[in-house]
C-alpha cells in the first residue's frame, strides 16, 4: 500500500455560473471572449484537508454549506474553479453513483453497468449480481425500468453496487437519511464494518453516527473550512454556533 494520502484538497475553489436569462448560455458560447453573460457564484473557498488511509472523516455543515460539492469533486463529478484534488485508490461514491442511473434500464442492467464503472471486470459483476440484488432488496421492481422507482429504491441500488466494488475509499453523502429505518440500519453496518479497513469521508446530518465513526470532523460554514479536527470537540462548537443562531432568530 502506498503511504500517499486517500485524499488530498488543495485550495479547492468553486464558483458555479448563474445566467440570468435562458438564451444568455448560448450567448455565453457565441460571444464570450468578449463579454461574461453570467455572474459567478462561489461556493467553495480556498478548501485545504487531507485523509489519510484507514482515516474517517465527517463533514458537517448548514443546508448549503458546500458538502455535497465538495464531495462531488472529490468523485469527479464536477471540476473545481480552483484548487488541485487527488485520490489515490478505487472510489465507491455512495449516492453520487445514483445520479447516473438510465430510468430506461432496468435496476438489474443499472447495477451490471455501475460494478463496472466502479472496476469490477464481467466475470465480478456476473459473480456479485445476486447479492447486490439481495442487498438492494427491493423485489422484483430490481427487474424494472427506474424511472418507476422511488428516490428510496435508486439509493438502495446505488448503496448495494458500492457496496460490493471492493472499494478502499468510501464517499458518503447523506446516505442514511434516504432509506427506511431498515434500510439505515444495514447502511450502518455495512459503513461500520468497511470502517475497520478503508478510507471514508461521510457528509451526514447525524452527529451522533459522526462522533462515532469519524477520527476527524470537518465543519464547512458557507464554503469555507471553519474547524477540522477531534469529533467530540468540532460537533461540539457546530452545535453551539447552531443554537446561538436559533436564539438569535427566535429573539428576530
Ligand atoms: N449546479 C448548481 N448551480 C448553481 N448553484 C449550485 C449548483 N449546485 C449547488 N449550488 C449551490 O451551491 C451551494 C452549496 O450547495 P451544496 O449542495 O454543496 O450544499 P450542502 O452543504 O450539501 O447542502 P445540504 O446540507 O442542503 O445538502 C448552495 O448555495 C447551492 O444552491
Amino acid at each position: 500500500m502506498s503511504s500517499k494520502p486517500s485524499i488530498r484538497c488543495a485550495g479547492i475553489g468553486k464558483a458555479f455560473q448563474l445566467y440570468a436569462h435562458q438564451n444568455d448560455q448560448l450567448k455565453q458560447v457565441l460571444f464570450g471572449l468578449w463579454k461574461q453573460f453570467y455572474t459567478e457564484k462561489w461556493v467553495l473557498h480556498d478548501v485545504n484537508f487531507t485523509v489519510e488511509k484507514g482515516e474517517h472523516v465527517g463533514v458537517i455543515g448548514r443546508n448549503g454549506a458546500g458538502k455535497t460539492t465538495l464531495l462531488q469533486i472529490i468523485c469527479g463529478i464536477t471540476m473545481p474553479t480552483k484548487g488541485t484534488f487527488e485520490v489515490d485508490g478505487r472510489v465507491a461514491p455512495i449516492l453520487a453513483l445514483g445520479s447516473a442511473f438510465d430510468g430506461l434500464l432496468t435496476g438489474r442492467e443499472n447495477a451490471r453497468i455501475g460494478a463496472a464503472i466502479l472496476g469490477l471486470s464481467r466475470k465480478e459483476v456476473d459473480e456479485r449480481i445476486e447479492s447486490i440484488a439481495a442487498f438492494a432488496d427491493i423485489g422484483s421492481f430490481f427487474e424494472q425500468p427506474m424511472r418507476t422507482y422511488s428516490m428510496g429504491m435508486v439509493s438502495r441500488v446505488a448503496f448495494a453496487i458500492c457496496a460490493h466494488a471492493n472499494a478502499d475509499v468510501l464517499i458518503v453523502d447523506e446516505a442514511l437519511s434516504v432509506g427506511d429505518a431498515v434500510f439505515q440500519k444495514k447502511c450502518e453496518t455495512y459503513i461500520k464494518d468497511f470502517s475497520r479497513n478503508g478510507t471514508i469521508l461521510m457528509v451526514s446530518h447525524d452527529l451522533n453516527f459522526l462522533e462515532e465513526l469519524c477520527d476527524r470532523v470537518l465543519w464547512l460554514d458557507k464554503g469555507v473550512v471553519r474547524e477540522i479536527g477531534d469529533p467530540k470537540k468540532v460537533i461540539a462548537a457546530y452545535r453551539a454556533a447552531m443554537e446561538t443562531e436559533n436564539q438569535t432568530a427566535g429573539a428576530a
